[in-house]
């Protein structure tokens, strides 16, 4: 894969190494590949390896790096030598004239030294941070392309963690590792060097002790990288805790689970604590190991040094010079020991991130040469003898799915919880491809467009409302980017989204967010409808559009969705069977399978799947009868209800207004409120339990009520609705102006 950076550099990225990978078919994704549990195990070779393509374009820095590395350590190494020179002929024999010549070397050794050192480590920050930025950029690209099963069986929190301090760890592995190792390298290589020049015997025998280092950093190593994996997995929980309980809060403050809450915290907490102590434990043991080490190397050269001196074969200079090699030495020698143990804790890091970057995308751009653009299609879909089974799942979700929706057409796929709607809308998308059987735009398959391209073709209203943390213009205008002011401003009065956004504190540029209590749901699905329709897409795909909202939320977003629906081939996935008269065909899905097709009246007629479908919403309507108020519609003038009622006018049965149970009807509701409620309670109008009206039955001790006009619902759904109660109160409350608080 071919990155191009902002700075314009371009690098070639592979996103598979073989050494690592499982085969790559399908059934990596059965096994439970994605599993949060499961993290496979690499060496840090080839951890290294895989990220190694990423410093492309910054190889040339880190040899610069390392070349001031170089001067630095060349220049520490002679400054050392001119002490020794300073301690036999000036310092020995108190010649002062000795003493100027060596003091200004090593002065201008130390700038140079200093300037080159401080060039040297500003450059491999830069370089550092330009690979993190580079990497964490790569793992989120890839990520927003994952399918979304992936992201329903990976904790947010997991992920974040992955994307921040997994990240940061590639970064000690791969650019950090390499400065330090190459620092520690040729800083050893100097001061050994000159070790060896001043007396090679009296450097021989102290090297001998060397290897100590190499077998203590050897004995930590494996312990270290997992406890160090152990603390990263329990840092994505207490992420993945933290974020969760925030994102339901409301759960935890209405049902008190604080308590249950903090002990999931505290059980994260706790494993995290523990790789934490154990992680201090085992580098501080290390480190006093290395300390005793080192003490013996330097009490060896004083015992040897001493013995020399004292037979006359070193002069004082010469023994501190040596020892101050020795003392600048260790810890080149002990970081690159060190430098072992960071690298393989960082692998647990790398090891994580290749876990994600393993994920293939479900579906992938087709090859170039592909396809056909020929323009903004009509909008004909096919869809073929689809087949799909969701990756991991045990049964199909579609099965030989065929149907065909012409351009401009409306057809409704409705069917019980589970039986696939929403999976062929993730067709449609194309957030996965069939496993059997095609998808087709204008006779096109979906795989030979590109998918920047489809989906601006194919426009999805998910059931739950996607806001941006932006402004309310900018979260109309994603739905095409670059729309001037006015078309936002015409596709918020064409959802019916303008008058309210005006009435916010800064109107289209109010500030909103996923979690924001500024908007209601209705007024919420209204914006979405709004970046629809600045979208323009031939074709829509509805995926319950009214779920979740209330009664008249829901009435309010008919509108603005007609319009929207206006002259584009609709999918609508739907319960909600309200709208089924105006489609041009239904699809009764059940287990993946279309179980019935007809129109409206047509499928009530057969009485089969759908006319039980269309039955069970009225009777949920029914069920929860009780709990409603009675409904009434107050049209063309007509006394208020309250007015009527206490006249005693006649009752009109549910059942009669349905008109024989073929469609539904309008209704309003009287009450706001409770307030509303108790005052027509009050006049002795209790209202009537609807399944008791739907069966004709009059409540004992009520008086009986008469519907004045039953408008049907799918003539009228929403359009012809008064806006005010009775006592003149408007209805809706979701427009009311903003508040201010
Ligand atoms: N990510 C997934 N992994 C495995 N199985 C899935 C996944 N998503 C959905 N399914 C299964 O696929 C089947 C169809 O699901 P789908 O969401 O399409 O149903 P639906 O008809 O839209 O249901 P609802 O009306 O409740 O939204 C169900 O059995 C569901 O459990």
């Amino acid at each position: 894969m071919r990155v191009k950076e902002s700075d314009g550099t371009e690098y070639e990225y592979e996103v598979t190494d073989p050494q690592y990978e499982g085969d790559d078919d399908e059934d990596d994704d059965e096994d439970g590949e994605y599993e949060d549990e499961y993290t496979p195990t690499i060496p840090a070779r080839v951890a290294f390896r895989r990220f190694w393509p990423l410093t492309k374009g910054l190889r040339g820095w880190l040899v610069i790096v390392w070349v001031c590395t170089v001067i630095a350590a060349l220049a520490e190494t002679e400054a050392i030598l001119l002490f020794s020179e300073l301690t036999d002929h000036a310092l020995q024999k108190g010649s002062l004239s000795a003493f100027w010549s060596p003091a200004s070397k090593w002065l201008a050794i130390a700038i140079v030294g200093a300037i080159v050192a401080y060039a040297g480590n500003s450059l491999a920050a830069w370089v550092t941070e330009r690979f993190v930025m580079r990497l964490r950029e790569h793992v989120f690209d890839h990520v927003q392309q994952l399918p979304p099963h992936f992201f329903q069986r990976h904790r947010q929190g997991d992920l974040l963690s992955r994307l921040t301090s997994d990240v940061e760890a590639i970064e000690t592995m791969v650019v950090s590792g390499l400065v330090g190792a190459a620092s520690a390298l040729f800083s050893a290589i100097f001061y050994a060097a000159a070790a060896f020049w001043l007396r090679w015997d009296l450097a021989a025998a102290t090297f001998v002790l060397a290897p100590l280092f190499w077998l203590a950093a050897r004995r930590f190593s494996g312990s270290i990288k997992d406890v160090s994996r152990a603390g990263r997995v329990a840092d994505g929980a207490i992420t993945s805790v933290v974020e969760e309980s925030l994102g339901n809060i409301v759960l935890t403050q209405a049902y008190d689970r604080r308590d249950a809450e903090r002990r999931r915290l505290h059980e994260e907490a706790n494993a995290w604590f523990r790789a934490s102590v154990r992680s201090t434990r085992l580098n501080e043991a290390y480190e006093q190991l290395v300390q005793v080490i080192e003490t013996i190397c330097v009490l060896a050269v004083i015992g040897i040094g001493a013995w020399e001196i004292s037979t006359g074969r070193m002069t004082l200079g010469q023994l501190l010079a040596f020892s101050a090699f020795l003392g600048y030495l260790y810890p080149p020698v002990r970081g690159l020991a060190q430098l072992g143990l960071t690298v393989t804790a960082a692998t647990a890091g790398a090891e994580r991130l290749i876990e994600i970057l393993d994920v293939r995308p479900s579906v992938a751009d087709p090859r170039r040469g592909a396809g056909t653009d020929t323009g903004r299609p009509d909008g004909a879909i096919e869809v073929r003898d689809v087949g799909f089974r969701y990756p991991g799942a045990d049964r199909t979700a579609l099965e030989g799915l065929s149907f065909t929706v012409s351009p401009g057409e409306l057809v409704i796929i409705t069917g019980p919880s589970g039986a696939g709607k929403s999976t062929v809308s993730k067709m449609l998308l194309r957030f996965y491809d069939p496993d059997s059987g095609e998808v087709l735009l204008d006779g096109v398959p979906l795989g030979d467009f590109p998918l920047a391209r489809l989906r601006e073709y194919i426009t999805l209203l998910p059931q739950e409302t996607l806001v941006l943390h932006d402004t309310v213009r900018a979260n109309i205008a994603c739905g095409r980017p670059g729309a001037s002011d006015q078309a936002i401003e015409d596709a918020a009065r064409a959802a019916d989204a303008h008058d309210f956004i005006v009435r916010l504190p800064e109107g289209y540029d109010t500030k909103v967010d996923p979690n924001s209590a500024r908007l209601s749901g209705g007024q919420l699905q209204r914006l979405a409808i709004a970046r629809a329709i600045l979208r323009d897409a031939p074709v829509l795909v509805l995926d319950e559009p009214t779920t979740g909202l209330d009664a008249m939320a829901a009435r309010r977003v008919v509108k603005p969705l007609r319009r929207l629906m206006t002259g584009r081939t609709t999918i609508m996935i739907t319960h909600d069977l309200n709208l089924a008269p105006d489609a041009d065909r239904i699809l009764v899905v059940d287990r993946g399978r279309i179980v019935e097709t007809g129109r409206h009246d047509e499928l009530l007629a057969r009485g089969g799947a759908y006319s039980r479908l269309h039955r069970s919403q009225n009777n949920a309507m029914m069920d929860t009868g009780e709990l409603r108020l009675p409904l009434f519609v107050e049209q063309g003038g007509a006394a208020p209800v309250a007015a009527t009622m206490a006249a005693g006018a006649p009752q009109a049965s549910y059942a009669a207004a349905q008109g024989g149970g073929d469609g539904g009807y309008a209704y309003q509701q009287p009450y706001g409120n409770m307030y509303d409620y108790n005052m027509y309670a009050a006049a002795g109008l209790w209202p009537q339990p609807m399944y008791e009206a739907h069966m004709g039955a009059a409540p004992t001790g009520a008086a009986p009520m008469e519907v004045q006009t039953a408008v049907p619902m799918e003539a009228d759904y929403g359009a012809n609705m008064p806006t005010t109660l009775p006592d003149g109160r408007p209805l809706f409350r979701d427009e009311e102006p903003w508040p201010g608080i």
